[in-house]
């Protein structure tokens, strides 16, 4: 497969090399240097690109590629706000977009696992839920694609709450998800219910970021010779041995 790499920061490195142990081709790494050489490629010179930005060029970055016509896999955070447009465009192009807030196996069973917790907790209301997200402090977004995810699986299964913030004084209708910035931590992520008696925790803590780079090249192979807008669970839902 010829992947062209859209960012080529921390994760898009991580990303090369796990492609290229794949047998993969990069044809590309653009960051924001050298956005000039997207217009070198053509129709046929990329099978797949892989967009991991900044939240400022994720949008442009997608319209480029749907309108190229490349499929594309996406795990920029902090543009939401543009997603629907983007859905829209790729429905409109014929094209072909994913997209996930966190690509790691481990965290999309987290995901699950947090949604089976809301709705046991759904019966006990006496069980405050928060969580804290934890990154390195080159993180750009606050809070974490990852968290945001967490909290709408929440919101889904507690009626009380209609909404997150990112804050940690509680308010009776949201989650509060408080942000911590330390040093190089690739990504942590805790769910907590508190009693007056008692708390339960969920946790999910990443070692490196090869979860997601390996989740995102996998995605990208699964991706090509589709028309839609995909997620991890139409990922998940046929892989086993990512
Ligand atoms: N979904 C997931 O599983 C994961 C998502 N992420 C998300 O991925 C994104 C990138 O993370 P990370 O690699 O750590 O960040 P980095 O800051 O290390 O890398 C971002 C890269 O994007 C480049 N860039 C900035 N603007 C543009 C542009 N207009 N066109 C092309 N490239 C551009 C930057 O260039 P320059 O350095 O020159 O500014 C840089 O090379 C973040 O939003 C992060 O939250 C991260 C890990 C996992
Ligand atoms: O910026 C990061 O590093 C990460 N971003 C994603 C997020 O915002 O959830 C995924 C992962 O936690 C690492």
């Amino acid at each position: 497969m010829k992947v062209l790499l859209l960012g080529y920061g921390k994760m898009g490195k991580t990303i090369e090399k796990i492609a290229q142990e794949r047998g993969h081709e990069i044809v590309g790494r653009i960051d924001v240097h050298n956005r000039a050489d997207l217009e070198t490629l053509g129709q046929t010179d990329v099978d797949a690109a892989i967009e991991f930005s900044s939240p400022e060029s994720a949008e442009e970055n997608l319209r480029y590629c749907l309108k190229r016509g490349w499929p594309v896999v996406c795990g920029t955070t902090g543009w939401l706000d543009h997603r629907a447009e983007i859905e829209t465009m790729c429905r409109e192009t014929a094209g072909a977009f994913f997209y996930a807030s966190n690509y790691s196996i481990g965290v999309n069973l987290f995901f699950r696992l947090n949604k089976i917790l809301a709705r046991f907790m759904k019966s006990y209301p006496s069980y405050h839920v928060s969580m804290t997200e934890i990154h390195h402090t080159e993180k750009k977004d606050a809070p974490s694609g990852t968290a945001i995810t967490l909290a709408e699986g929440i919101i889904d299964q507690l009626p009380a709450k209609k909404r997150w913030i990112n804050e940690v004084e509680p308010q009776e209708d949201a989650v509060p998800i408080e942000s911590l910035r330390e040093g190089t931590v690739p990504g942590t992520h805790v769910v907590r219910y508190e009693s007056d008696v008692d708390d339960i925790e969920i946790k999910h803590t990443a070692h490196s970021r090869q979860g997601f780079a390996l989740g995102a090249v996998v995605a990208a192979e699964w991706l090509v010779g589709k028309q839609g807008v995909f997620g991890m669970e139409d990922l998940l839902g046929e892989t086993a041995t990512v």
